[in-house]
């Protein structure tokens, strides 16, 4: 398998995206491995702060967001100085949670314009650097009832809808948000991958089909050979 970039820098950078549970970072591995590079994962075992927000998310819910925008941009800066990679989740996806959080008033108006401020700024540096977007969007679409088992399944304890019933509103909040942000979504080229039927977790088949699919996207771009 050879993988090189026509554009500028030699180099492909592939972005996951999709709901909580939807297979980010199970598949970005996978594409790291293909790829023989670097995965930047989201910030969860070390993350300070997640447990306290999913306990109270009024109280923490500014603080979560403004901890994941500075870690999402310090991956994505790194990203886009290296050489091939793949980031779970991207700064892309960022506003996603952060209207929502106001949506349910976790957040108030100042909070929202001052991120929203900070995030534009963030991301006006990205257009200075020498890449300035990814080269591919891997959308992972999941149903609720997929996006609930694997939350179940993976078990974070925090995330339990078992133990906090009121989560299950939450998470049909977040994936409702998702087909929308997909459709706009217009900062590089996309693809959607059927998280339900194909499973490139257990399944070699499966995952075989989902390189293939993502491969041949490549080629159309012109970035693989
Ligand atoms: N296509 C799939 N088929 C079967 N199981 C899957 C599939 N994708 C993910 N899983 C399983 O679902 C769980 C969640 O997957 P993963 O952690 O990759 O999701 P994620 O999108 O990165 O989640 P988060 O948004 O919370 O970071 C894991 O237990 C994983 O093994
Ligand atoms: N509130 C909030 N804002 C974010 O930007 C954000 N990004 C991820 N997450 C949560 C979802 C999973 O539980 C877990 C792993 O994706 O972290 C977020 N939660």
């Amino acid at each position: 398998m050879c993988w090189f970039n026509l554009e500028e820098e030699n180099t492909i950078l592939i972005v996951l995206a999709g709901t909580i549970g939807a297979g980010k970072s199970s598949l970005a591995k996978a594409l790291g491995e293909h790829l023989g590079t670097e995965v930047f994962y989201e910030a969860v075992d070390n993350n300070p702060v997640l447990d306290l927000y999913y306990e109270d998310p009024k109280k923490y819910a500014f603080l979560l967001q403004i901890y994941f925008l500075n870690k999402r941009f310090e991956s994505i800066k790194m990203a886009y100085r290296q050489d091939n990679n793949v980031l779970d989740r991207s700064i892309f996806e960022d506003e996603l949670f952060l209207t929502l959080n106001y949506k349910n008033g976790n957040v108030t108006k100042t909070e929202l314009d001052i991120y929203k401020d900070l995030l534009a700024n963030m991301l006006e540096e990205l257009e200075g650097m020498p890449k300035k977007r990814p080269d591919l969007l891997v959308y992972i679409d999941v149903s609720f009832e997929t996006m609930l088992s694997r939350i179940a399944q993976r078990g974070r304890s925090f995330e339990q809808v078992e133990s906090q019933p009121g989560l299950e509103e939450y998470y049909n909040q977040v994936h409702g948000e998702y087909p929308e942000w997909y459709e706009n979504y217009d900062v590089s080229p996309k693809i959607k991958i059927d998280g339900d039927s194909i499973d490139f977790v257990n399944n070699p088949e499966d995952l075989e089909a989902v390189l293939q699919q993502i491969d041949d996207r490549l080629r159309k771009l012109d970035l693989l050979a």
